[in-house]
C-alpha cells in the first residue's frame, strides 16, 4: 500500500465515524460563523442601543438584546472568535514549548530531565488561575496574557506526555536500528520518533483545545480576560449574571455556544484517540557507551578460527551490569572474551537469560541506560571501540557492523516505506545522491533475493512477509558494507522452511563478502549447519568455546552435552527428550562457584566456593569452564550412533530445554 493509499484508509476509517464526524460538523459550523461574524451581522458587538435594552428574541435581535441594548447573537459570534482564538494561542503556546522540551527531555534523559521535570512539577503544583492572576499583577491585564499562562500550563502536561512517549519509543527496535545505521540522534528523534508519537500529542491538543476554550470563558468572567465591553463568551456570562433575576435567558445563548464547542472538540479528540490506537509501553533507555577496564586481567580469549585470516571482531574482558532492586547492582555478563576471523561464522548459544543478547548489544554500545558495560579491549578490525564516544560509537556500528534483530517487522518503523528506510541508512554512511541511494537499494533487495525489488520500495513494513522482513533488515544491515554482520536469532520468528532461506542467504553473503558473521541462536541445528565456531553461554558466563566440529563430538562441559543430549535427532526414538533439569537462575542468584553446579549431574564440592576460571586447552582453539572437564568423558552428537545429527524439523528444537 502507497503513502496516499494508507492515508486514504486512514480518512475511510475517520468516515466511518459518524459521531465524530457530526461533531466535527458542528464545532466548524460554531467556527465558521465567528470568522464569518462581520458577514451574518451588522450590529457592532459591543455597542448597543439604549431602547433595545433587554429586548426579547424577536425579527431584529434574534437572541434578544442585553441589558446595554446589545445584539446577543452578534456577542455571541464575536465571542467565538475571542474563545477560539484564545484556545488558538494557549495550544500553539504548549505544543512549541512541551513538544521539543519533551522530546530532547526523554531522548536525552540524565541531568537535563532532571531539571526540566522539576521545573514541570513545580509549575503543575500551582492552580493555573493562581498563577494566572500572578502574572497578570505582574505584566498587565488582557486576555493574551492570560492564555499565555494557560498555554504554558498546558506545556507541562504536554512535555510529560511527550517525554513519556519518547521513553517507551525508544525501547522499540527501529530505534535501535536506526542507531545501527548510522542515523544521527536529532535525525532518530524529530524524523521518526516525533512522526510516530504524534497521534497522543494531536489528541492531546484537541482535549487540550477544548479545556481552553473553558479556560478563557472563566477568566474573562472573572474579569481577567478581555476587557469590558469586548464580547467574549466569559464576558457574556458575567453580564448575563447582573440581569439574571430579571431575564434568566441571557446566560443561555453563551452557555450554549461553550457546551457546545466543548462537548464537540472533546467528541472530536475522543474519535482521534480510537482512531490512533497505538500503544506503547513505557520503558526508560538511553544509549550506553562502553567503558574501558585493565588489559590483561581478563580470562584468556580463545582462538577457534583459522589463526591466518585476519581478525574481524576481538572482544577482551566485556562486562554488563544492571541496577538491582535488593542485590544493588547485578552482573550479568561477565568477562567474556571472543575472537571472530573474517569470513567466519560464530554461534553464541545457551538458554534463555544466559545472556547473549546483552552480550552482542553491549559491544555495540546498544545496553539501555542504566546498564553499565566494561571491556578491556573491543575491537572492529583494527579500531578500539571501549572508551569511544557516542558519535565515535555510532560511526563504527554505521559503517563497520551490521544487525539484524529477531522480529524485523518490530525493527523497521511502520510509519515509513522500507524505501525510504534502506535509502535513509545508505545515506547514513555513503555521501550518494537520493537516485544513487535508491539504485543500491535496488541492488542490495534483488541480492538478498527480494522479487520485484524496484516496486517494493515503495511498500511499508507490514506488506512484508516474516521473511521477506527480514531480507529486508539484512538489506539494511549490508547498506554499510559490514565487516562484521551480528545477527541476534534472525530466524526465530519465521517458519522452518524460511528460517532455512534466511540462513543460507547469510551464509552465501559471508562468503561472497568474506563478513564475519556473530549469530546468536537457540537452535543447535542452525549451529551444526551454519557455524564454524561456537561460544556456549550460561548464566552470563561463556562455559565453552570453539570449533563447532570439535565441540559438539566431544564436549567438555556438562551444560554443553545437556544442550546437545536435549536436541531432537533424526532417530526413531521413542520417549521424551532429554532436558536440563531446573531453569538459568537470576544474576543476582548466581552462586561464587560454577553458575551451573546447581544443575549439573557431575557437580563435586569443588564446583562451589571458588570462582571457576575458563582454561584454554594446549593447542588454545578451545575454552571450557569446568573443574572436572578433564577427568570426564562427556558424550558428543557422534557418540549418539548413525543418523544423530541434529534436526529442525521440531518448533521446539532449541535450548530451552530446562523450562518448567
Ligand atoms: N535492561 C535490563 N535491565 C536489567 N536486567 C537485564 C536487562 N536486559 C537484560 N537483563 C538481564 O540480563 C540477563 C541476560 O539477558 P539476555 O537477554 O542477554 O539473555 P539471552 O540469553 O539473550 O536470552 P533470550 O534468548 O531470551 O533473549 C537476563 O537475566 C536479563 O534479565
Amino acid at each position: 500500500m502507497s503513502a496516499a493509499a494508507g492515508r486514504s484508509r486512514f480518512v475511510a476509517r475517520a468516515l466511518r465515524q459518524r459521531g465524530m464526524l457530526v461533531w466535527s460538523g458542528i464545532v466548524l459550523l460554531i467556527a465558521l460563523a465567528s470568522v464569518c461574524a462581520p458577514l451574518l451581522t451588522d450590529f457592532d458587538p459591543n455597542v448597543g442601543v439604549f431602547g433595545d435594552s433587554m429586548a426579547a428574541p424577536s425579527a431584529e435581535h434574534w437572541l434578544g438584546a442585553d441589558r446595554y441594548g446589545r445584539d446577543v447573537l452578534t456577542r455571541v459570534l464575536y465571542g467565538g472568535q475571542v474563545a477560539l482564538l484564545a484556545a488558538v494561542e494557549a495550544v500553539a503556546i504548549a505544543l512549541a514549548l512541551g513538544v521539543p522540551l519533551g522530546l530532547v527531555a526523554g531522548y536525552v534523559s540524565g541531568w537535563f530531565d532532571k531539571i526540566v521535570m522539576r521545573v514541570v512539577d513545580g509549575v503543575m503544583s500551582v492552580p493555573f488561575l493562581v498563577l494566572a492572576i500572578a502574572v497578570i499583577a505582574a505584566i498587565g491585564p488582557g486576555l493574551a496574557n492570560a492564555m499565555a499562562v494557560v498555554g504554558v500550563v498546558y506545556a507541562m502536561s504536554v512535555l510529560r506526555l511527550v517525554r513519556g512517549e519518547v521513553l517507551s519509543a525508544k525501547e522499540e527496535l527501529y530505534v535501535d536500528g536506526l542507531k545501527v545505521s548510522g542515523v544521527s540522534g536529532p535525525k532518530i528523534l524529530f524524523g521518526h520518533i516525533l512522526r510516530n508519537i504524534a497521534p497522543p500529542v494531536i489528541v492531546q491538543a484537541t482535549l487540550m483545545f477544548a479545556t481552553a476554550i473553558v479556560a478563557e470563558a472563566t477568566l474573562s468572567y472573572l474579569g481577567l480576560g478581555v476587557p469590558q465591553p469586548t464580547a467574549s463568551w466569559g464576558s457574556m456570562l458575567s453580564d448575563a449574571q447582573h440581569t439574571i433575576r430579571e431575564n434568566f435567558f441571557f446566560v443561555i445563548p453563551p452557555g450554549v455556544a461553550i457546551f457546545l464547542t466543548v462537548l464537540g472538540v472533546n467528541q472530536i479528540g475522543e474519535g482521534l484517540r480510537d482512531l490512533f490506537s497505538r500503544e506503547i509501553a513505557v520503558g526508560r533507555l538511553g544509549l550506553n557507551v562502553v567503558h574501558p577496564a585493565p588489559r590483561g586481567q581478563g580470562e584468556p580469549v580463545v582462538e577457534p578460527g583459522e589463526p591466518d585470516r585476519p581478525v574481524a571482531l576481538e572482544v577482551e574482558g566485556l562486562s554488563v551490569s544492571f541496577p538491582h532492586q535488593d542485590a544493588g547492582r547485578v552482573t550479568v555478563v561477565r568477562d567474556v572474551s571472543l575472537r571472530l576471523h573474517r569470513g567466519e561464522v560464530l554461534c553464541l548459544v545457551g538458554e534463555s537469560g544466559s545472556g547473549k543478547s546483552v552480550t552482542a548489544m553491549s559491544m555495540l554500545g546498544l545496553v539501555s541506560h542504566p546498564g553499565t558495560v566494561t571491556a578491556a579491549s573491543i575491537r572492529i578490525g583494527d579500531d578500539e571501540i571501549s572508551g569511544l564516544d557516542f558519535a565515535g560509537m555510532r560511526s563504527i556500528r554505521g559503517n563497520r557492523v551490521g544487525v539484524v534483530f529477531q522480529d524485523p517487522l518490530g525493527s523497521l518503523n511502520p510509519t515509513f516505506t522500507v524505501g525510504n528506510q534502506m535509502r535513509e541508512a545508505i545515506t547514513a554512511h555513503r555521501d550518494v545522491s537520493r537516485a544513487e541511494a535508491d539504485r543500491i537499494a535496488v541492488e542490495l533487495f534483488e541480492r538478498v533475493g527480494i522479487p520485484r525489488a524496484a516496486e517494493r520500495l515503495a511498500d511499508y513494513p507490514f506488506q512484508f512477509s516474516g521473511g521477506m522482513a527480514q531480507r529486508v533488515m539484512i538489506a539494511m544491515a549490508l547498506s554499510c558494507d559490514p565487516d562484521v554482520l551480528v545477527a541476534d536469532e534472525p530466524t526465530t520468528a519465521l517458519d522452518v522452511t524460511v528460517q532455512q532461506q534466511v540462513l543460507d542467504l547469510l551464509v552465501s553473503l559471508r562468503d561472497e563478502r568474506g563478513m564475519a558473521v556473530l549469530l546468536i541462536t537457540h537452535d543447535l541445528g542452525v549451529v551444526a549447519e551454519v557455524a564454524d565456531s561456537v561460544a556456549v553461554m550460561y548464566a552470563g558466563q561463556l562455559v565453552e568455546t570453539g570449533p563447532v566440529s570439535e565441540v559438539f563430538t566431544r564436549p567438555r562441559h556438562p551444560y554443553t552435552q545437556g544442550l546437545l543430549d536435549s536436541v531432537p535427532r533424526n532417530e526413531l526414538a521413542t520417549g521424551p527428550l532429554a532436558s536440563i533439569p531446573g531453569v538459568v537462575p537470576q544474576p543476582a542468584d548466581w552462586p561464587d562457584g560454577c553458575h551451573f553446579a546447581d544443575r549439573c549431574p557431575f557437580a563435586v564440592d569443588a564446583c562451589g566456593g571458588e570462582p571457576v576460571p575458563l582454561v584454554l586447552l594446549p593447542d588454545r582453539t578451545r575454552g571450557v569452564r569446568c573443574v572436572r572437564s578433564g577427568e570426564l568423558d562427556l558424550p558428543g552428537l557422534g557418540d549418539h550412533g548413525p543418523g544423530t545429527e541434529p534436526v529442525r524439523e521440531h518448533a521446539d528444537s532449541h535450548v530451552e530445554a530446562g523450562r518448567p
